[in-house]
């Protein structure tokens, strides 16, 4: 599997099952995508989850009207406890050319990872299904101990567009940037703002 970040604003994910999974799953994509809900009963938390619910039984549900519930999806997510529904939904919503996520992480082509989010960069993190709790765990470890990433995010985007117009060679550019991010000096720089930081990494390095 190849990791990819996709702009989903728009776009129609489809989510099978209303309990606690489905909710976790909802609230990962509807601060972005047009969320819809199929189940029988939603978790409380789906008040606070800007999703489109239908209450429906998909067992007792003919093929044609879930295509036409499925269809125009990007990403349809099967998150029902029963393995056999999961398929099935599976495998309409291939016939629909839709992107498919199993709960279970048995079909499907799409995982959701664990993401580490600041204001500048994103961080997805998986174990191919192998082991969920570890990626939770690379996330804690990650939000621990990363130290102030927006911070140098930030330092490294003003300082590289300085040093375009102070050095004229990419390599000693690239040397200066990865020096700042290797000084712990320029880490305890960063509560000073970006502009301060900036000025003492280009004292220091030109
Ligand atoms: C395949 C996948 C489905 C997919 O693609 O969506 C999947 C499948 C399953 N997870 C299960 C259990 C747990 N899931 C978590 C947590 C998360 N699970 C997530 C993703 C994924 N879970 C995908 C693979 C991700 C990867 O590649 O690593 C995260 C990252 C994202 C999210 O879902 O929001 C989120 C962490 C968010 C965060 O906190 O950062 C914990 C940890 C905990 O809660 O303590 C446990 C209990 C401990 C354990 O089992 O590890 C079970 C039931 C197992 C059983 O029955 O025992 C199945 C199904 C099965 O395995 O059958
Ligand atoms: N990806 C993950 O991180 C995890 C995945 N899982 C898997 O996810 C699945 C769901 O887990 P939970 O949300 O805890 O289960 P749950 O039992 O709380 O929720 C299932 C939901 O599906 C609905 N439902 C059941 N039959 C239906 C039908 N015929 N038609 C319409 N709706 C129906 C129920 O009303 C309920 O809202 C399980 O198969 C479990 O193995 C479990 C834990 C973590």
């Amino acid at each position: 599997m190849i990791p990819l970040m996709m702009d989903l604003r728009g776009a129609k994910v489809v989510i099978a099952g209303g309990g606690a999974v489905g909710a976790r799953k909802a609230r990962f994509f509807a601060h972005e995508a047009h969320v819809v809900v199929l189940s029988r009963s939603f978790h409380p938390d789906f008040a606070e989850i800007p999703a489109e619910t239908v209450e429906c039984d998909l067992a007792e549900m003919h093929d044609d009207e879930i295509i036409s519930l499925l269809s125009g999806s990007f990403l349809v997510i099967t998150a029902l406890e029963r393995a056999d529904i999961n398929q099935r939904i599976g495998l309409l919503a291939r016939r629909c050319g839709a992107h498919l996520n199993d709960a279970r992480g048995e079909e499907g082509d799409v995982i959701i990872p664990s993401v580490v989010r600041g204001d500048t960069y994103c961080i997805g993190i998986s174990t191919f299904g192998r082991s969920p709790a570890m990626a939770r765990h690379l996330r804690l470890c990650i939000e621990e101990h990363g130290g102030d990433i927006d911070g140098m995010v930030r330092l490294q985007e003003a300082l590289r567009e300085d040093l375009k117009q102070l050095v004229n060679d990419q390599p000693s550019r690239s040397r200066i940037l990865n020096a700042v991010l290797d000084n712990p000096a320029m880490w305890d720089a960063l509560p000073d703002g970006t502009e301060q930081a900036k000025e003492e990494a280009l004292r220091k390095y030109l």
